[in-house]
């Protein structure tokens, strides 16, 4: 696994991302590494992001968890594809969500680590999808499907 996380290689500029934001005071701070063909983060939700049962997780937040783990993988498998290394210096390769699909298949318990992991469906072009899963222990709660769109790289004046 590498040692440093996808997110820690987003430059000052766009690391304000309420979730996984370096930058941002008041984020979560998810933070997503590459392990083999893989990614996967680690969070534990606090005890207020309570869905409508209370020792149960938020559905926003379990999306929110998503949005920005997937977007950090597609990062990930662009830089493997196009041979680089996340913060190599050049101009970095960003993803932003076009759609979000989250299937919630079970209760997601709140008071312990979730474990969402990421795999490549397909990497076209701009389009990348990602294949998700957020897990409790062994039990797996939510999948989602992301279809994530690389930013062009600002033109030069
Ligand atoms: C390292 C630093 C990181 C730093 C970045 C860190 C970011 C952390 C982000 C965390 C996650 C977020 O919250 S992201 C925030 C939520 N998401 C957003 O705000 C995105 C809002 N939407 C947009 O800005 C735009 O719609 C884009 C960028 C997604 C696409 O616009 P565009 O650039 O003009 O490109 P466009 O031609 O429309 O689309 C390109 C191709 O994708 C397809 N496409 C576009 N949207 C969709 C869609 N919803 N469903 C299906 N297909 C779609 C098009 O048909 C086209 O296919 P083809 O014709 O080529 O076949």
């Amino acid at each position: 696994m590498s040692d440093m996380a996808i997110q820690d290689s987003y430059p000052p500029e766009f690391a304000h991302c309420f979730g996984c934001g370096p930058g941002n005071p008041h984020g979560h701070h998810l933070k997503s590494y590459l392990l083999g063909y893989e990614t996967i983060a680690r969070f534990t939700p606090d005890l207020k992001y309570s869905g409508g049962v209370p020792d149960h997780v938020y559905g926003g937040m379990i999306a929110s968890l998503m949005d920005c783990h997937g977007t950090a993988s597609a990062a990930a498998f662009a830089y493997r594809k196009d041979g680089r290394t996340m913060g190599d210096g050049r101009r970095p390769i960003r993803f932003v969500t076009a759609s979000l699909r989250v299937e919630f298949k079970k209760p997601t318990p709140l008071g312990c680590e979730l474990v969402v992991k990421g795999q490549l469906l397909s990497l076209q072009g701009r389009k990348a999808w990602v294949d998700l899963k957020l897990a409790a222990g062994d039990q797996v709660c939510a999948t989602g499907e992301m279809l994530a769109i690389r930013l062009p790289d600002p033109v030069e004046s």
